[in-house]
């Protein structure tokens, strides 16, 4: 994998041996490569050069980690955002906010206001209500707020359906038949500056043809518009291109097809257009390092504790996503396992039966592609505090989220003066 890889027996990140961060940090510890970011962007980028200036923002909810953004930021990416707390942290890490897109159903007042009063580059509106809300807000500042229409194209993107975003019966954009309404009753408020079209219709797509045809209907709906009269400027075709998880599993479209199909489909539309990737940029640059607690007799394969839990990496248990398991050093061994982690509920599963390296207690292991979706979507269900992260730069690495003290956790609570005694 990349940049991941093993130097005399035992796993390194770039040029850091992880048993040298684990043995400095603790476990568990998400580790993350900024050669593998560099390589991501790049490739991405390249598979785009026959664009003219594409607009590449940066999904920050796969990795809001402010040194992975700022690493992205000089990279010159900007960012897709969904509240305004990612505005904030994106403006912080230094993304200019006319490379900054604002996307989600449930956008606030609060939320627009902060937002047009940085002047990001445009609002990805969901529904018409939000609309009206949005140019109100853009009103009483005396703006006009730049704007696209997410539309529900209404194709299944093949993806797991708790990542699928563009069917009719998900909450997502408004739908696709009822477009040219919408845009028609945007254009009448007065705090809309109508410029652009979006779609995004899930996320770890395996194959081309779904993102193909979503495509095709963003085309149609662009020279539809500006037949209308409507001055459409941008087409943001949002993220979801998927990684390779499971080496048994075919190898999902490479950036480079995926560029291909984009320059094929978009040839000649009278658009700039913007991108919204995620977990192709950081989902293979983290991996998440733990040890082992203890191995414990199971009825068909062992049972590997690892100090490493469900709140620490949702997906397994969320979407029964397969995450590779390696050992750090590895003994030359493999056998099936059933990895597991110390939260009380069954779901606190991260592999049954995986044939995977044979570990035993205080061994380190490795979950990999853990770069996207992971630390950010981390929580502390049973008293757990979140977990740290690290970046590596060659033979560098620094603490880039400390893991916090289980005191403050608990100091975050209050009792009440009635209990107080
Ligand atoms: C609106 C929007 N854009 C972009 C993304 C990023 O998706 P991915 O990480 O699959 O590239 C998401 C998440 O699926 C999203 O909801
Ligand atoms: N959290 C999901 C991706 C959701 C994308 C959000 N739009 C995952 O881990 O795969």
């Amino acid at each position: 994998m990349d940049h991941f890889d093993y130097v005399d027996g035992a796993m390194q990140v770039e040029q850091v041996p992880m048993a040298a961060i684990a043995d400095a940090v603790g476990t568990p510890v998400y580790v993350y490569s900024t050669a593998t970011l560099t390589r991501h962007v790049s490739v991405f980028r390249d598979a785009l050069s026959a664009l003219d200036n594409p607009l590449i923002a940066f999904a920050v909810k796969a990795n809001p980690n402010a040194a992975v953004l700022a690493t992205l930021a000089k990279l010159g990416l900007g960012a897709d955002v969904v509240s305004g707390g990612e505005l904030l942290r994106a403006i912080a890490a230094g993304i200019p906010a006319d490379r900054i897109v604002f996307s989600g159903v449930g956008k606030t007042a609060e939320e627009m206001r902060l937002a047009l009063g940085h002047g990001i580059f445009q609002f990805n509106l969901e529904s018409e209500p939000e609309a009206e809300m949005l140019s109100q807000v853009a009103l009483s500042m005396g703006k006009r707020a730049p704007v696209a229409y997410r539309i529900n194209p209404d194709v299944d993107a093949g993806t797991h359906a708790k990542i699928s975003t563009g069917k009719s019966e998900n909450k997502f954009g408004i739908p696709y038949d009822r477009a040219l309404e919408s845009y028609a009753a945007a254009r009448d408020l007065s705090g809309l500056d109508v410029q652009g079209v979006a779609v995004h219709i899930g996320s770890q797509l395996t194959d081309l043809a779904p993102l193909e045809a979503a495509f095709t209907k963003v085309g149609a709906l662009v020279a539809a518009l500006r037949d209308a009269g409507h001055d459409i400027r941008t087409a943001d075709l949002g993220g979801g291109l998927g990684v390779p998880y499971d080496p048994a599993l075919p190898v999902p479209p490479s950036p480079a097809a995926y560029g291909e199909m984009v320059c094929r489909v978009t040839q000649g539309w009278p658009v700039r257009l913007m991108f919204e990737p995620g977990r192709v940029i950081v989902g293979n640059a983290g991996a998440l390092l733990s040890r082992v607690v203890r191995v414990k007799q199971g009825a068909q394969a062992p049972f590997v504790i690892v100090d490493a839990a469900m709140n620490d990496l949702l997906r397994p248990s969320l979407y029964d996503a397969w995450h590779d398991i390696r050992a750090v050093t590895p003994v030359g061994q493999r056998a099936a396992a059933n990895v597991v982690g110390p939260v009380c509920e069954t779901g606190d599963t991260f592999a049954m039966g995986r044939d995977m390296d044979v570990v035993a207690a205080g061994d380190l292991v490795a979950f990999m592609t853990a770069g996207a979706y992971g630390a950010t979507m981390a929580g502390t269900y049973n008293s757990r505090p979140l977990t740290p992260e690290v970046l590596v730069s060659g033979d560098k690495w620094a603490v880039v989220r400390a893991r916090p003290p289980i005191e403050a956790l608990i100091a975050g609570d209050s009792i009440p003066d009635w209990l107080a005694d």
